[in-house]
């Protein structure tokens, strides 16, 4: 067996192209071995409509989950938080990098904080999650609905169309638009998404019929595994299936590896938007190999909470 080149697949938005060529140079860093990105078009990078009208976020993973699947690429990098929580038949999650900075940002005129924006300042955000946040800080903060990428939307701040917009610190730092930034926002104001500011390399799944490349591509690829990271992710995704909630549900979680009484531990966070706008908020904290079961520990205190009195959103999985 030659050592191969190995063809990662990527959307063609300036994000996911930066997210994936930051993989694609870790490993070659790691094994040695070189890497080429190959684009991938989806629907959601053509089609400008909201995203809740075409399924969700989902739309860019499938597209590009396809091509994985097919054998036109070996393997695949996403913005885990765009990532369902159902495993996908076929493809392995075969590592989580090293997280970035899982908080988010806010880009405001003037170099203004949340806490300095005037009562009435128009804040855009496409995230129920970001909204009912925001609105329950009490500022007085209107919401306004945005959509497009990075770019498109720290625009709307420049060109007066709103006075700020919430953005991933990561995705922000991945791109290189710090300056920008004029808070990076408390997570006791606002919880992130979960999974935020991680990535997610997928592979094909490996079964008794895996050829010998892809069992060697598969093992390549699980050298970027960081075992915290993932941690984190299977605590913060584990609130979300078990609250059965879809990707842009009113709900944000965040752990943390803390040092605790038996060595690290998860410290997990969670917060839930009821059906009229009120936040529950909740945290637990445990041992990291149980992050799964923490995360549906903390997603139940919630829900008993919240006392059925869920919002829209999450009726329907996925919007
Ligand atoms: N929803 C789109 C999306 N998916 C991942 C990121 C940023 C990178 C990350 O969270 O890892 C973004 C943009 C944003 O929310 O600002």
């Amino acid at each position: 067996m030659t050592t191969p080149v190995l063809r990662l697949g990527t959307r063609r938005s300036k994000l996911a192209r930066t997210q994936s060529k930051l993989v694609g140079e870790r490993l070659t860093a790691v094994t040695g071995i070189p890497v080429e990105l190959v684009d991938i078009v989806t629907e959601g990078d053509v089609n400008r409509a909201p995203l809740v009208t075409m399924g969700g976020a989902g739309v860019f993973v499938s597209a590009v989950r396809d091509a994985l699947l097919r054998g036109e690429v070996d393997f695949v990098v996403h913005s885990l938080k765009d990532l369902p929580t159902t495993p996908e038949p076929g493809i392995d999650l075969v590592a989580v990098p090293g997280r970035e900075d899982p908080r988010d940002a806010l880009i405001a005129r003037d170099n203004l904080t949340l806490g300095e924006l005037p009562v009435g300042s128009k804040v855009a955000t496409g995230s129920p999650r970001r909204q009912v946040q925001l609105e329950a800080l009490g500022f007085g903060i209107e919401v306004i609905g945005i959509r497009g990428n990075v770019g498109t939307r720290i625009e709307a701040v420049t060109s007066g169309a709103a006075d700020a917009v919430v953005l991933a610190n990561a995705g922000l730092r991945r791109l290189g638009e710090t300056d920008r930034i004029t808070e990076v926002i408390d997570p006791l104001q606002m919880l992130p998404a979960p999974g935020q500011g991680a990535l997610a390399v997928e592979c094909r799944a490996i079964t008794a019929t895996s050829t010998d490349q892809e069992r060697f591509i598969a093992k390549a690829l699980a050298e970027l595994d960081d075992a915290e990271s993932r941690a984190c992710v299977i605590a913060e995704r584990a609130v979300l299936s078990r609250a059965e909630a879809g990707c842009s549900a009113p709900l944000g979680a965040l752990a943390e590896v803390v040092e605790g009484d038996a060595g690290l531990e998860l410290s997990l966070a969670a917060v839930l938007a009821d059906a009229d706008g009120h936040l529950i908020r909740h945290s637990v904290q445990g041992r990291v190999v149980d992050a799964r079961t923490l995360g549906e520990e903390l997603a139940d205190l919630l829900l008993e909470r919240i006392d059925g009195n869920l919002p829209t959103t999450m009726s329907t999985k996925g919007a």
